[in-house]
């Protein structure tokens, strides 16, 4: 390979940006000082040799991939307290969170931590759930990686009804121990995250049993292999469940359980408790118990699905910006694919996705903060906003940047279909969220749940809460004449939901009143239901998404690049549903064509600034990990480097040939 220089074409258009990408930087990482804390974070862990990667993951057998993915592991967590204890920058929690789910995780283990669901299940479930006494005890040794643990739930029978999970916990007062039972095969615990070979302990959600009567589903913490040995404790049957389309080091397992003992005291407390003669105690609410999973949707919106979009997005805007094919005008030599406007088309709306997930994201976590401090003080008053919106938020943005990954990979044409492009990792990691912690369906529907209840109380004059005030307010306001401004588009989205709903809770008494069961109703309607669900989330990213936008406080010029993307996320959904908008928003066919060229000038106006913006992100090629994307764009000069990785390049002819391919063009002489 020749000396790395900066592709023209890339320089150029940095050139060209008309604002501040430093400006940007601090926006998106949330101050200058959070910039700067990251990538000092960034330069101590991807700087160290031990923690690089000497052989492309993908030309590793499965246990390989897995005995790799563990030395790594271990390595980082090691210099996660270094980092900690020497530099006192920033809070343990924060580091976390960039390496289980974010940017840094994703550089040093890209097929996933093996540990993580020590950090992002077990301990915010002990946290939640433990008393006090509890905390004290499992939060430290599983915090400082005494032990490791992970969060069983799920079981080969049942994931989304988590009512019919079949393990059972049996409490025998004669020795104040609960007995753990796997009755039949679909009771055995399947996918969670480093159960296989990687964790001595671990929550096991299980139907608790006492006094002969079933109490339904509780959390309890259970040894399963020994803390010397490693080997699994008697009753205990454990592995690993296989290779999958991705995440192929997080070491999903299988559990299942014959008469395995634990103390009474390893049952999470404290909400309902087991005393010690097996008198059951009430929780002051059964939705306590589901609070782990809010806590994750909460986070999968900004630490996977803004995350890696981010990514997906910097490597196929910038190779879009140095890839030349073709000609627009014949003879004006060829030109740059960022050109075409279809392409413009595919990679500029998912940056407008990107920041919509991102104020969203903010939001949701400090509803989530507030929340969780209210429910400590006993007011469960707000939790079913913040569930409706934790799973509206998680389904619709993990949907969102899966589908877009795939598009900045169609983006990137055949080179994207390379393992080096890093499409394919990211894709599998983003797919999978759409699947763990509540499929998106089902997440869809519990919103709707919430959105039906609130339509009722909007039509009998009751209070509403923040999210969806717009229920009283839109079916009274006049529909005006359309006109292409944010703010129009703001009502047009929240009339597109309350129309939405609306429609599902009429057609929901409209069977209830021909005799059909409720249950079946809501079945019978349930595809509009989740369809509701998603234009309400809709509304809500795009309204938060014009607070930002028109409230940041930013230069002219990055401002007016927020603006166009702001415009952009609302055109491109309104073009793409035009049909709800005819339908609920007073949108007219005459509209239309106003409402095209203004997205198609939108995409014109993002085009000078598109290699700017994913600049702004800030992501390092040491955490792209692509050959396409790399800041400098020697992409072709890095195809072929990672090409000549390939373990059959070592030879310039593979022993294959003489054993097989030899002998059998031989035999057709
Ligand atoms: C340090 C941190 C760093 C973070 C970094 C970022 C992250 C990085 C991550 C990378 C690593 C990846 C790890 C992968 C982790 C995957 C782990 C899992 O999948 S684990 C497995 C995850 N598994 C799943 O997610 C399973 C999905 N299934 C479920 O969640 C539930 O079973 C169900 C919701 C579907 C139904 O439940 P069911 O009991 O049949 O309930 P009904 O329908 O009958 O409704 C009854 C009432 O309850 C209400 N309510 C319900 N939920 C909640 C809640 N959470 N709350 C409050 N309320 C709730 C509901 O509204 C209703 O209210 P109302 O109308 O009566 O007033
Ligand atoms: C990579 C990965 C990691 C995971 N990690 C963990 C972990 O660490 N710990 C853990 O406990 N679990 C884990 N899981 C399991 C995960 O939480 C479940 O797979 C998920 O909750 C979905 O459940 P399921 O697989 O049973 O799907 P199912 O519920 O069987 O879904 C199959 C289909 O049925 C539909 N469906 C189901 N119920 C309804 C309904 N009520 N209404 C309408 N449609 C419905 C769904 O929409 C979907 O289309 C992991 C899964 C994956 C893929």
């Amino acid at each position: 390979m020749g000396s790395i220089t900066i592709n023209k074409d890339l320089l150029r258009e940095r050139q060209s940006c008309t604002f501040n990408v430093l400006e940007l930087t601090h926006l998106w990482d949330g101050g200058p000082e959070k910039t700067k804390e990251r990538k000092e974070l960034e330069k101590f862990f991807l700087d160290d040799p031990e923690l690089q990667e000497k052989i492309p993951s993908e030309y590793l057998s499965h246990k390989e991939k897995y005995q790799e993915a563990l030395r790594r592991s271990c390595l980082l967590f090691k210099k996660i307290k270094e980092w900690s204890d020497t530099t006192g920058c920033g809070s343990q929690m924060d580091t976390f969170q960039n390496i289980l789910g974010g940017m840094l995780g994703s550089a040093i283990l890209p097929d996933g931590v093996p540990f993580a669901l020590n950090y992002v299940m077990f301990l915010p479930t002990v946290m939640g759930q433990g008393t006090m006494q509890q905390q004290a005890y499992w939060v430290s040794r599983a915090w400082n990686c005494e032990i490791m643990c992970t969060y069983a739930q799920t079981e080969l029978g049942h994931g989304t009804f988590i009512r019919g999970l079949e393990t059972t916990a049996t409490y025998d007062p004669s020795t104040e121990e609960f007995v753990f039972n796997s009755p039949t095969l679909t009771s055995y615990k399947w996918w969670p995250g480093g159960l296989g070979h990687t964790c001595n302990y671990a929550v096991v959600v299980a139907q608790l049993y006492t006094k002969g009567q079933c109490h339904g589903i509780h959390p309890f913490i259970v040894q399963l292999r020994d803390e010397e040995t490693h080997m699994p404790l008697p009753g205990i049957k454990i592995g690993e469940i296989g290779s999958k389309l991705g995440m192929n080091t997080i070491n999903n397992g299988y559990l299942g359980f014959e008469n395995v003992r634990i103390p009474r005291e390893n049952m999470l407390m404290k909400n309902s408790k087991v005393l010690p003669d097996g008198t059951y105690v009430n929780s002051p609410s059964d939705k306590l118990t589901y609070g782990t999973m809010i806590f994750v949707r909460v986070a999968l919106v900004r630490g996977i699905a803004a995350a890696y979009l981010s990514k997906a997005l910097t490597i196929a805007t910038r190779y879009s910006a140095l890839r030349k094919q073709g000609e627009i005008k014949p003879g004006a030599g060829e030109t740059q694919i960022l050109e075409y406007r279809t392409q413009q088309h595919k990679l500029f709306p998912p940056m407008a996705m990107c920041f919509a997930m991102r104020c969203s994201a903010d939001w949701l976590w400090d509803i989530y903060n507030s929340v969780t401090a209210e429910l400590d003080r006993g007011d469960l008053e707000r939790l079913p906003e913040l569930h409706a919106m934790a799973c509206c938020l998680k389904a619709v943005c993990t949907k969102d940047s899966a589908k877009a990954i795939e598009v900045c990979r169609l983006a990137t044409g055949g080179h994207g279909y390379m393992n080096s492009s890093n499409f394919p990792s990211t894709y599998g990691m983003v797919t999978a969220a759409e699947t763990y912690e509540g499929e998106n369906t089902v997440l869809l529907l519990q919103t709707a749940r919430f959105l039906v209840k609130a339509w009722q109380q909007a039509r009998s004059g009751g209070n509403l809460t923040e999210t969806v005030e717009y229920l009283k307010t839109m079916p009274l306001q006049p529909l005006s004449l359309w006109v292409n401004s944010l703010q129009h588009l703001g009502i047009a989205f929240k009339r597109v939901a309350a129309g939405n709903i609306e429609t599902c809770a009429t057609s929901i008494e409209r069977r209830i009143l021909v005799g059909v069961a409720p249950e079946d109703a809501w079945n019978e309607v349930s595809i509009q239901l989740a369809k509701a669900a998603e234009t309400h989330c809709r509304a809500f990213m795009m309204q938060i998404f014009i607070n930002f936008a028109t409230s940041a406080q930013v230069s002219p010029e990055l401002k007016k690049v927020l603006i166009e993307l702001c415009e952009l996320y609302g055109t491109y959904f309104l073009l793409d549903n035009l049909g709800d908008f005819f339908m609920y928003a007073g949108l007219r066919s005459s509209d239309v064509p106003s409402i095209q060229e203004w997205m198609e000038t939108l995409l014109h106006k993002i085009r000078p600034n598109a290699v700017g913006i994913v600049d702004g992100f800030d992501i390092s090629d040491a955490v792209l990990r692509s050959a396409l994307g790399a800041y400098d764009g020697n992409v072709y000069e890095r195809l072929f480097a990672e090409a000549n990785k390939s373990p059959l390049n070592a030879e310039p002819v593979d022993e294959s040939f003489h054993k097989y391919l030899k002998p059998f063009l031989k035999s057709n002489l």
